[in-house]
C-alpha cells in the first residue's frame, strides 16, 4: 500500500502535469530560467508522449509531432539520450511544450496525464532477420513500458510500433486487462506503413499521384499477413494478373526491403515515422471529434475468427468507434486471407502466452 506522504507526492506530479508550464524543461543557457519566463501555460491541444523517442524512428516522430499544431505537450521518454534529444527539438519555434525523460525511474512523470502514448520502443531488424525474432527482447520491453501506462495514463490511446506488432498488441491488451483497464478501443497496432508503401507502389504502376490513391491493407504486419485488397483501391482501377502479384510482393516485403538496402543499420525509420505523424494525427483528429477519420490498423477485433486483426477502424473521441468489415474479396484475396490468418492465429497467441505466463 502507498504511503500518505508517496500519495501526496503522486498527486503533485499530476497537477504539475495538468498546469505544464509553457515552455520546455531544458533549461537555457542565457541565464534566464524556464521558470522565470513571462508564459502562461501551453496552447490548448492534446499531450503526446514517444516511449523510444531517442531511436530511429523515435527522434524524426519527435520532430514531426513537434510541428503538429493539435500537440500542446510533447513528452520524450527513451533510456538513452533524450536530454539531447529534448533540448535540441525544444527550439523549433512551434506550440508544443516538450520536455524529456531518462531512464526507467522517469517512466511515470513521462505518461501521467497523456492523451495518447506513440512507443516505437525497441531493437529493430537486421538483415537475415524476421520481425518475430525481435520478440525475445521487444515483448519485454512493451509488457514494461503498458504496465506503466495502465498505472498513469489508463485512458490514452496507444499506438504500439514496436515489432513484432501481430505479437506486441496482444501482449499489451493482456498487461491492460491484468491492470483492469482494457479498452479495445484505445490500442491499436500501427500498420499505416503498410498502407503508405501500398498508396506509392500503386500509384507508380499507375501512373497517379500516391496522395490520389488509397488502398486498404488488412490483416497483420509482418510477411504474409500483410494482405493489401487492390480490388478496392480508390481511384476504382484494375490490375494484370502479374501486376497484382508484383504489388502483394513488393508490399509485404517492403520492410524487408528497407533492411536489406540498410545493411545492418536497421529498418525503416523516416517513412515510418511519417506514417507514424500521419496515424497519430488521424487519432488526435478522432479525439478532438472530426467526423469521418478512417484508417487501417491491427486492432481488436471480430471481422474474422481472430481476436486481432488489421482492418479499416473510424476514429473517434473514445478512439475506435466502428470496424469495417472486410468487403467484398476477389479469389487472389480470399486465399492470401487464408493463408495470413494462419500465420497471425500464432503469432497472436504467441503474444497472449507471452503476457500470461
Ligand atoms: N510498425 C511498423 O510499421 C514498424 C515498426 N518498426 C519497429 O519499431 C521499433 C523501433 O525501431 P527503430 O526506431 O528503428 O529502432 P532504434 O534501435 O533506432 O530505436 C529504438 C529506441 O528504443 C529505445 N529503447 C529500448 N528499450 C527501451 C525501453 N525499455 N524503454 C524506452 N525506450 C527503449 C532505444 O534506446 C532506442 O532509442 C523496432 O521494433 C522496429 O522493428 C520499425 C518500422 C516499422
Ligand atoms: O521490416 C521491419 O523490420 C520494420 C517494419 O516493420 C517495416 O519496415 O515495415
Amino acid at each position: 500500500m502507498e504511503s500518505g506522504a508517496s500519495v501526496k507526492q503522486r498527486i503533485a506530479r499530476i497537477s504539475a502535469h495538468l498546469n505544464p508550464p509553457a515552455i520546455s524543461q531544458v533549461e537555457g543557457s542565457c541565464g534566464l530560467r524556464t521558470g522565470n519566463c513571462r508564459a502562461k501555460g501551453g496552447s490548448p491541444g492534446f499531450k503526446v508522449a514517444i516511449l523510444g523517442a531517442a531511436g530511429g524512428i523515435g527522434q524524426p516522430l519527435a520532430m514531426l509531432m513537434k510541428m503538429n499544431p493539435l500537440v500542446s505537450v510533447l513528452h520524450l521518454y527513451d533510456v538513452v539520450n533524450t536530454p539531447g534529444v529534448t533540448a535540441d527539438i525544444s527550439h523549433m519555434d512551434t506550440g508544443a511544450v516538450v520536455r524529456g525523460f531518462l531512464g526507467k525511474e522517469q517512466l511515470e512523470d513521462a505518461l501521467i496525464g497523456m492523451d495518447l502514448v506513440i512507443i516505437p520502443a525497441g531493437v529493430p531488424r537486421k538483415p537475415g532477420m524476421t520481425r518475430d525474432d525481435l520478440f525475445n527482447i521487444n515483448a519485454g520491453i512493451v509488457k514494461t513500458l503498458c504496465e506503466g501506462i495502465s498505472k498513469c495514463c489508463p485512458k490514452a490511446i496507444v499506438n504500439l510500433i514496436s515489432n513484432p506488432v501481430n505479437s506486441t498488441v496482444p501482449i499489451a491488451a493482456e498487461v491492460f486487462k491484468k491492470a483492469g483497464i482494457y479498452d479495445p478501443r484505445k490500442l491499436l497496432g500501427v500498420t499505416m506503413l503498410d498502407v503508405v508503401r501500398a498508396n506509392t507502389f500503386v500509384a507508380e504502376v499507375l501512373g497517379l499521384d500516391p496522395r490520389e490513391v488509397d488502398v486498404p491493407v488488412v490483416g497483420g504486419h509482418a510477411g504474409a499477413t500483410i494482405l493489401p485488397l487492390l480490388s478496392q483501391v480508390k481511384p476504382p482501377c484494375s490490375f494484370t494478373v502479374e501486376e497484382t502479384e508484383h504489388l502483394t510482393s513488393r508490399i509485404q516485403n517492403g520492410g524487408t526491403e528497407v533492411v536489406e538496402a540498410k545493411a545492418g543499420a536497421g529498418s525503416a525509420t523516416l517513412s515510418m515515422a511519417y506514417a507514424a505523424v500521419k496515424f497519430a494525427d488521424a487519432c488526435l483528429r478522432g479525439l478532438r471529434g472530426d467526423a469521418g477519420v478512417v484508417e487501417c490498423a491491427f486492432v481488436s477485433s471480430q471481422v474474422t475468427e481472430l481476436p486481432f486483426f488489421a482492418t479499416r477502424v473510424r476514429l473517434g473521441r473514445n478512439g475506435i468507434e466502428e470496424i469495417y468489415p472486410l468487403g467484398p474479396l476477389n479469389e487472389y484475396e480470399r486465399a492470401g486471407l487464408e493463408k495470413a490468418k494462419k500465420e497471425l492465429a500464432g503469432s497472436i497467441e504467441k503474444g497472449i502466452s507471452f503476457a500470461t505466463k
